[in-house]
């Protein structure tokens, strides 16, 4: 068993609190916030100055792990996060699953402006084809909520991660101008669909945290188990719009928290993953096996990466 500080690190984040700020806050000494990074053991007077700061119990800054094997992928995409590393898999990965995600979604940049927009933080506009400054946003946003992702990787699924998903993805686009479009909360509007009717609003808070209770309660959680909650969770399709996204986000951290080979949907399989969706309930296969082959995809990435080492 070993500790680790992810709650405290998201809730900084949350707070707009960086390391060095917390740091200068309470007079902590480098060595104890390097072990906070680490997840090393500090002295209890520091959580209980931190839990004062931050007006929490430890538990929110603190949790158990249980001994699992390490997580390659998680501490390699962390490094080269941390590295801002060009060319290796955390790069790739931002880029696919940002074009991929947002082109299902229906954005109109082609994956070449989206590795522009993320290399060079500039874009390629062509003179007879309008871009649309939302796509743009969502693009960089999406390399953020990707970036938040990773941080909380290891952490329980809970509504408040899932609501940040939501607000870096939809901040500062035009949906979030529009007085009844709830940025980082759940909708306020009914929605649909396809032709499928969602669940209602007022209903929203109470069937995500049945469906969150369901599924963290599961002694292990398997490949199945991960699919079946993004189906849960398009199906009730708690936020306005952007729900597609964050799905496919938490799918990817799922996989990462439970050491499962994650998977991006992409854009040419879209149809095939709508159908999944749709004939789920009565035949779970063609969602199972559009997202089984995806994330044959993604092995054959990090073969290239790890093994070649
Ligand atoms: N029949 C279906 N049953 C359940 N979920 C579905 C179904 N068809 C599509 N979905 C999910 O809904 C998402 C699209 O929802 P919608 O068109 O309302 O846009 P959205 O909420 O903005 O999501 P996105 O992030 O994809 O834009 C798809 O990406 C998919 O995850």
């Amino acid at each position: 068993m070993g500790i680790r500080y992810d709650g405290l690190f998201i809730m900084l984040k949350e707070n707009g609190i960086t390391k060095t700020g917390l740091q200068k806050r309470l007079g902590l000494s480098s060595a104890t916030m390097a072990k906070l990074s680490k997840n090393e053991n500090v002295a209890m007077k520091v959580i209980e100055d931190i839990c004062r700061e931050l007006k929490c119990q430890p538990g929110d800054i603190m949790s158990m792990t249980s001994d699992s094997p390490p997580n390659k992928l998680l501490s390699v995409l962390k490094e080269e996060k941390e590295m801002k590393l060009k060319g290796g898999i955390y790069h790739q990965t931002q880029i696919k699953l940002a074009y991929n995600s947002n082109r299902i979604e229906g954005s109109m940049l082609s994956e070449d402006q989206t590795r522009y927009i993320y290399e060079t933080n500039t874009i390629e506009v062509k003179a007879d084809k309008p871009t649309k400054v939302d796509d743009i946003i969502e693009t960089v946003n999406h390399f953020q909520c990707f970036d938040y992702m990773i941080d909380c990787a290891e952490s329980e699924l809970t509504e408040s991660i899932m609501k940040e998903f939501h607000r870096i993805l939809k901040s500062g686009t035009s949906d979030s101008r529009k007085d009844w479009f709830r940025v980082g909360d759940y909708k306020a509007r009914p929605n649909v669909v396809g032709d499928m009717r969602t669940t209602a609003p007022a209903k929203v808070q109470g069937e995500i945290r049945k469906l969150l209770e369901e599924y963290n309660e599961k002694k292990s959680i398997n490949i199945d188990d991960i699919i079946e909650f993004h189906y849960r969770f398009e199906t009730i399709h708690p936020f306005q719009d952007g729900n597609g996204r964050v799905g496919r986000m938490i799918l990817f951290k799922e996989c990462l928290r439970h050491h499962i080979i994650p998977f991006i949907i992409d854009e040419e399989h879209k149809l095939y993953y709508y159908r999944g969706l749709k004939e789920y309930p009565n035949e779970r296969g063609y969602l199972t096996d559009t997202c089984l082959s995806a994330q044959d995809r993604y092995r054959e990435l990090m073969k290239y990466f790890f093994e070649e080492e």
